[in-house]
């Protein structure tokens, strides 16, 4: 049987009388790079939101590895190992890129301020740890030469490996990516996707929202299709691009 990392039952949030996810239930199997695909307005950001901590669903329920994350705080939903991306980066501006990936809060963050400042003289120790680690993930994601620029100076391309460079500094198990290729050049693109590839082989799962569908297709299984709240369908690149539910949903969406 297929253990299943991330399961949600029956989910609905509503904004006033519009149901914005409307009784979604899926399961996504352990270390999938699964991809969350629809039409605008489908109700893809809210789900992530939900999953993420940031919205409490109105009803149903959210389980990471077996535990309820439902209704649970954006940073107990961090601790538990899922770090998410944003659609637009949300980098310190000013900070250069390596501040920016050292400024991420630890998973285990009172531990750790309680040790520092029982033992101050560790505070330097845990500085060049973090720098190290830092580091480490700036030549993961390819960012080591503007480890000093600013975060403003970026592209769009690179603040999307910063944004992952971010994620990563919290060891999660598991990443939300929202729309990792928006705005990325083909060969910052191939990077990114060699870079989830590696991480999945690791061990790091990944729900992916994504509008370019050639990159939803080579890189993703299962993919779920939303529409209007609701979850159209799950299946390979094949099942979903023939299901005439998920062209019908497309196409309502065109002007
Ligand atoms: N905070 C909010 N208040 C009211 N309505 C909202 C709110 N957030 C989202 N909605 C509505 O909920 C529905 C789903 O929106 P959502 O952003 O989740 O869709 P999406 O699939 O992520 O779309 P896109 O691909 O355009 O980002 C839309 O009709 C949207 O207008």
């Amino acid at each position: 049987m297929t253990r299943v990392m991330l399961e949600t039952q029956n989910v609905t949030v509503s904004f006033g009388a519009l149901r914005a996810v409307d009784g979604v239930s899926l399961s996504i199997p352990v270390d999938a790079i699964a991809a969350l695909i629809g039409p605008n307005g489908a109700g893809k950001t809210t789900l992530f939101n939900a999953l993420a901590g940031a919205i409490r669903p109105d009803s149903g329920t959210i389980r990471f590895a077996g535990t309820r994350i439902d209704g649970l705080k954006p940073h107990r939903v961090f601790e538990l190992g899922i770090a998410r991306t944003f659609q637009i980066p949300r980098p310190f501006a000013e900070l250069s890129v390596i501040e920016n990936l050292m400024t991420v809060p630890p998973r285990q963050a009172g531990e750790t301020f309680w040790r520092n400042w029982l033992t101050p003289g560790r505070v330097r120790a845990e500085e060049a740890r973090l720098r190290d680690k830092a580091e480490e993930i700036l030549d993961f994601v390819a960012l080591r030469k503007l480890a000093l620029a600013p975060a403003r100076t970026l592209s769009g391309g690179q603040l999307k490996l910063l944004e992952l460079g971010r994620a990563l500094m919290a060891d999660p198990r598991y990443i939300l990516l929202d729309e990792p290729a928006a705005g990325v050049n083909a060969v910052l693109l191939e990077t990114i996707v060699e870079r989830i590839r590696a991480l999945n082989a690791r061990g790091i799962g990944f729900l992916v929202i994504e509008h370019n569908i050639d990159l939803v297709t080579r890189l993703c299984h299962p993919i779920v299709v939303m529409a209007q709240g609701q979850v159209v369908v799950v299946g390979d690149a094949d099942t979903v691009r023939a299901d005439q539910r998920v062209i019908d949903a497309y196409l309502g969406d065109m002007p």
